[in-house]
């Protein structure tokens, strides 16, 4: 139902030739290759001063290695950092379930150029791990949103994405859905991960809500011998990120 509604609320967008050279937001004309106007695209960025742990915003003056939030510091997450664009705020519950819901791929590239825009690469990972959807529900979308993320943000890192290491072996219902403890109970025995020699990675994903799938892949990464997991998103959500 909501992938019908908002299909007729906004243009197909899985091809270069299906954009009709609106703005992908206010729909005025726009030459942007990006989709969107200049104007709009401001609105996508964030402050950039975040806790390295949850990504809550801090204030600007913090230092770098200070960047740890009261909260994370007292029960701080499974991963080693998130780092995201910003808060899921306006425009964000608009473009993103475009993105995934209404078929509107090539909204992945500007996103993952403005996720480039915000991330810090001073020390970078080896790989993007995208979190991988059941076969079943790729199949019925045609596409995983977070490994459209990974092929752009690659190109412009220069990092490479490995899309087999995580294996989402049970179809589980959608997070979305679910209160915090059922979205940490739903993912019980949902991945795998294959044998590797990865030890700093990049888990990428669309949105951490309250972080259960990051904190469940990050548990299994450690185990299988990876050292530092970097989550990346284009967003957070404002609510605090349970840490297990
Ligand atoms: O931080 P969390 O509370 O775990 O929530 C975030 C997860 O929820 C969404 O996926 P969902 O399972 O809804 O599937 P979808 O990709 O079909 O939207 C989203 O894509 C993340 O993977």
């Amino acid at each position: 139902m909501l992938k019908r509604l908002l299909g007729k609320a906004s243009p197909i967008l899985g091809h270069r030739s299906d954009w009709l050279g609106l703005c992908q937001l206010c729909r005025q004309p726009c030459d942007e290759q990006a989709l969107l106007c200049h104007w709009c695209l401001q609105t996508l960025h964030q402050p950039l001063c975040r806790c390295r742990l949850c990504a809550a915003p801090l204030p600007e003056h913090i230092k770098a290695e200070e960047q740890i939030c009261g909260r994370c510091q007292r029960r701080p997450p499974p991963w080693q950092r998130l780092q995201v664009i910003g808060d899921y705020l306006p425009p964000y519950p608009t473009l993103i379930p475009r993105l995934k819901y209404a078929g509107q791929i090539l909204l992945a590239p500007p996103l993952a150029h403005m996720l480039a825009d915000h991330l810090d690469l001073a020390q970078p990972p080896e790989v993007i791990l995208p979190v991988p959807l059941h076969w079943w529900r790729q199949w019925r979308r045609g596409f995983n949103q977070a490994e459209e993320l990974a092929s752009t943000l690659g190109k412009i890192t220069a990092i490479p994405c490995d899309n087999r290491l995580i294996q989402r072996t049970k179809a589980t219902p959608q997070q979305t859905s679910l209160s915090a403890g059922q979205r940490r109970r739903n993912l019980r025995g949902a991945f795998q991960i294959a044998p590797h020699a990865y030890r700093h990675v990049a888990l990428l994903d669309d949105v951490v809500t309250t972080g259960a799938t990051a904190g469940r892949l990050t548990r299994l990464l450690h185990e299988s011998g990876v050292e530092r997991v970097e989550v990346w998103a284009l967003c957070r959500t404002l609510r605090h990120i349970k840490p297990g």
